[in-house]
């Protein structure tokens, strides 16, 4: 079967870049992405291109290639739906804020909307694609509403795992040439099969088909959390040893490149930092930790949640580390942080290590002054308004927000970097130290800067994972 007509349900960070690299790739089929979100829709729609809703280095020009030729940003979903001979269902898998599960399970209301919502308006047979990220065994569920809440006619689903391995600040890139593309379908009927082949040869129009996997729809769904899970694993393993470098004058940099240079470990995601943030780590883990709980398996939950005990640790300990430096006392102080989002090159703050940071700051009186150069001020405030540790007036009050690094960092205490944005390398450091109050210190939680350099101009340094010889 030839793909013409895709829709995909969710036009946030995955809907977005997947749905324009699809477009971008395949003049062929039309893809049309819908949300009930009018606001971010219209963003996707701006003719400005540096509106987008997504910040991602590449993004416009892939989308101003595509949109309006054959990529379309809707907020008529039933109308898109009904077009549709597969459908891609990219919306939001939060962690549970109430009930069962509550902190740990994914929140699937969202999905199960847009399957009882495709089973209404669907017409004709339709593959549906899980793009979303979901516990094992959600495509069971997901095919019972399908089957059982339509509209009475014949329509046939198929339903495939297709989970997303894109990372932020490279989502373009990892489109474009992605390790693997995972499809998981049901391999027992030549229906499935055919499903499955039908989303792989949208893929192949620009992926050798060597790196398009095909697995059952549950391993397909596991991967996803797995892989999430190991990324994570390295993250914290290597944190959890920087605070043994710092003990014992080592220096994590050096290990993580000694121990990376054994071809079994590899070089990849050994960065020492402040905690890993995102929307994806901490809650993929959780949805894994109590997935295994709800079958019993307790060991394998608490060797699993083990990585999110060493996170928070982690940015705990940076910010107990500012206040004790600081002659344990923050009260009255301004702590100019350098970066807000996860991580470089993007807009988006979901569970960055800042937030927390901040919020110990904040519960000890300091004045945090906040610049970062892709996040807005309104988003800095919700994402501290949201741990509801204080009124959101006391928020305000505790936090200033600077369109400039310079005007942010003037006065201050301390500088603390949160987020490794390359332009923090070029800044004249010695113009920031001659602003700042003495002794200046400088808490570097991403290891971007030349501590040796800072020294030198009169920083007093703690750089993560470095520990004094
Ligand atoms: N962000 C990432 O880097 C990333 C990478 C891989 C996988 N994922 C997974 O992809 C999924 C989506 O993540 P995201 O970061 O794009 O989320 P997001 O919050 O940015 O976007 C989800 C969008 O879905 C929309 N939506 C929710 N319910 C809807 C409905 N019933 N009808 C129409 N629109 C609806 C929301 O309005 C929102 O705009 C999650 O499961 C996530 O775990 C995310
Ligand atoms: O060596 C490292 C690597 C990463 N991080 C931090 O870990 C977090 C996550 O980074 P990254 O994985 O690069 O970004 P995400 O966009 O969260 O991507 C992850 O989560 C996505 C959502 O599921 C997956 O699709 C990706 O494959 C997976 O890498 C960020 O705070 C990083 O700063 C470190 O501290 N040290």
């Amino acid at each position: 079967m030839e793909v013409k007509n895709i829709c995909c349900i969710g036009a946030g960070y995955v809907g977005g870049p997947t749905m324009a690299v699809i477009a971008q790739k395949c003049p062929h089929i039309n893809v049309t992405v819908v949300d009930i979100n009018e606001k971010r829709i219209a963003a996707w729609n701006d003719k400005d291109l540096s509106k987008l809703p997504v910040y991602e280095p590449g993004l416009d020009k892939v989308v101003e290639e595509a949109r309006g030729r054959n990529l379309f940003f809707s907020t008529a979903v039933d109308e898109a739906i009904d077009k549709a001979d597969m459908i891609f269902i990219s919306v939001n898998t939060p962690t549970k804020t109430y009930g069962k599960g509550k902190g740990m399970a994914a929140d699937l209301k969202y999905i199960e909307l847009c399957a009882r919502q495709i089973a209404r308006v669907s017409k004709s047979d339709k593959i549906v694609v899980e793009k979303s990220t979901l516990p094992v065994r959600t495509a069971s569920a997901i095919k019972s509403i399908l089957d059982n809440t339509g509209n009475g006619s014949d329509v046939k689903f198929q339903i495939l795992s297709n989970p997303e391995f894109l990372a932020e600040g490279t989502a373009v890139e990892d489109l474009l040439a992605p390790d693997r593309v995972l499809v998981g379908g049901d391999t027992s009927t030549e229906e499935g099969k055919e499903a499955m082949e039908a989303l792989v040869s949208v893929y192949a129009n620009w992926v050798s088909r060597d790196h398009i996997l095909t697995t059952n729809v549950w391993s397909s769904e596991l991967s996803k959390l797995t892989a999430n899970a190991f990324l994570a694993q390295r993250v914290s393993s290597i944190n959890a040893l920087s605070e043994l470098c710092e003990k014992t004058g080592a220096d994590v940099n050096e290990v993580a490149r000694a121990i990376g240079m054994d071809s079994r470990i590899g070089p990849k995601f050994l960065k020492s930092s402040v905690g890993f943030g995102g929307s994806c780590f901490q809650k993929d883990i959780l949805n894994l930790v109590y997935i295994a709980k709800t079958y019993g398996l307790n060991e394998v939950a608490d060797y699993w949640e083990q990585v999110i005990t060493m996170n928070d640790h982690q940015k705990r300990r940076f910010a107990h580390n500012i206040i004790s430096t600081l002659f344990n006392t923050v009260s009255g102080k301004k702590i100019a942080f350098l970066g807000w989002a996860f991580k470089k090159d993007t807009n988006d703050t979901r569970e960055s290590a800042a937030i927390y940071v901040a919020d110990e700051l904040l519960s000890e009186q300091s004045n945090v002054a906040v610049y970062d150069p892709k996040v807005s001020e309104e988003q800095i405030y919700a994402d501290v308004d949201y741990l509801n540790t204080r009124s959101s007036e006391e928020n305000r009050e505790g936090i200033t927000v600077y369109e400039d690094a310079y005007e942010a960092c003037k006065d201050a205490h301390a500088i603390a970097i949160l987020t490794e944005w390359d332009e923090f390398k070029t800044y004249d450091w010695k113009k920031l130290y001659d602003q700042m109050q003495k002794p200046a210190f400088l808490f570097d939680g991403r290891g971007l800067l030349n501590i040796e350099e800072l020294e030198e101009i009169g920083f007093v340094c703690y750089k993560i994972g470095s520990g004094k010889e």
